[in-house]
């Protein structure tokens, strides 16, 4: 059977129901996280005016003048990335074999086409953030930190929302992502002519999968992202959302890991838009999006929570640290 769309849970059910409707809630979320690695939320606690203004800074900081954005340039290495992450620094296709094996034979690289500004915590001293100074964008930190506290608060409900539909002891999930390690990024995908589309080395982001617990995405209206469409592995299907705040979220790396598999991380690619992807000529237009790794705290394990391990399904990941795993992970981005 192909999958053509993904579920869509109203989380407001999970924070606001009774009893009855958060495990309603809770399951719908946990099944399509099973099944998907995907779910869409409505009623997630974000606003409308948030949303929006996400969209503002976006485009504020990509707009900035490529000299402005140096000063705080992200070198690559197993440092978490922080500042401005160039055109080329990230290339998520050699995060899967699969993508070298089906590209075009003798072309080289395959790139992504993309540009993204990452940020980690508050006053991270072991990783320092790098925010474009108050002369040269004025109130884009203390937008990125409100929002980095409240997409914070909306993770610790879906982890909430996961140890519901587990039936895991309540904080079992939450106490691992205190205090938090998480990372927000908001990202541009600059216009980019079909000509070059089609020598079939580059996109706007190759199929990977994301390393921390999961990952809360919004996405402008070109859309783009797409999830593998498990019943034709390596097949993908767009995501398209019925309303533009709606919060789309993937599982990834650390919860596959802490699950022992049971939940694993959802694949994901993004793709020229459908309805554009006959054109023979010409620019795909920009697209932004934005994104909040949730990151397990530190100097906690990422091998397999007790509860999911038995006889028949012995670990299958080993006892490493949430930050060795990120830096492992990281080093291989570039
Ligand atoms: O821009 C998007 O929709 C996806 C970005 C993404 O997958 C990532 O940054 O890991
Ligand atoms: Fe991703």
């Amino acid at each position: 059977m192909t999958v053509t769309q993904l579920p869509l849970v109203d989380f407001g059910l999970f924070l606001h129901g009774n009893e009855d409707q958060r495990e309603q809630a809770a399951k719908q979320l946990v099944e399509s996280f099973v099944n998907h690695g995907f779910v869409r939320l409505k009623n997630h606690g974000i606003s409308r005016d948030f949303v929006k203004q996400i969209w503002h800074w976006d485009r504020a900081f990509f707009q900035l003048p490529d000299e402005v954005k140096m000063k705080i340039v992200h070198h690559p290495g197993s440092n978490l990335q922080r500042g401005w992450c160039r055109k080329g620094t990230e290339t998520t296709s050699k995060l899967h074999k699969e993508n070298a094996e089906n590209s075009p034979k003798g072309k080289g690289e395959l790139l992504d086409e993309k540009e993204h500004f990452d940020c980690g915590p508050r006053g991270d001293s072991e990783f320092p953030n790098k925010f474009p100074s108050e002369g040269d964008l004025p109130g884009f930190k203390a937008f990125i930190e409100q929002y980095f506290d409240i997409a914070q608060e909306v993770s610790r409900h879906i982890m909430r929302a996961c140890e519901v539909g587990f039936g895991m002891p309540r904080n079992s999930l939450v106490e691992r992502c205190i205090p938090s390690a998480s990372e927000l990024r908001m990202l541009h995908y600059p216009p980019v002519s079909v000509e070059r589309l089609q020598t079939g080395t580059i996109k706007r982001a190759w199929p990977h999968t994301d390393f921390g617990i999961i990952t809360l995405l919004f996405q402008d209206s070109l859309g783009g992202l797409e999830f593998e469409d498990r019943n034709k592995p390596f097949t993908f299907v767009p995501i398209i959302s019925s309303d533009e705040n709606e919060l789309i979220v993937n599982t990834s790396q650390t919860f596959q890991r802490w699950t022992n598999g049971v939940v694993k991380a959802g694949l994901h690619q993004v793709n020229v838009p459908p309805e554009l992807r006959t054109a023979k000529e010409g620019y795909i237009p920009a697209r932004y999006s934005s994104v909040f790794f949730l990151k397990a705290h530190r100097e906690v394990s990422v091998g397999p929570i007790d509860q999911f391990v038995t006889e028949e399904r012995p670990p299958m990941y080993p006892n490493i640290t949430a930050l060795q795993y990120q830096q492992e992970m990281t080093e291989i981005l570039y």
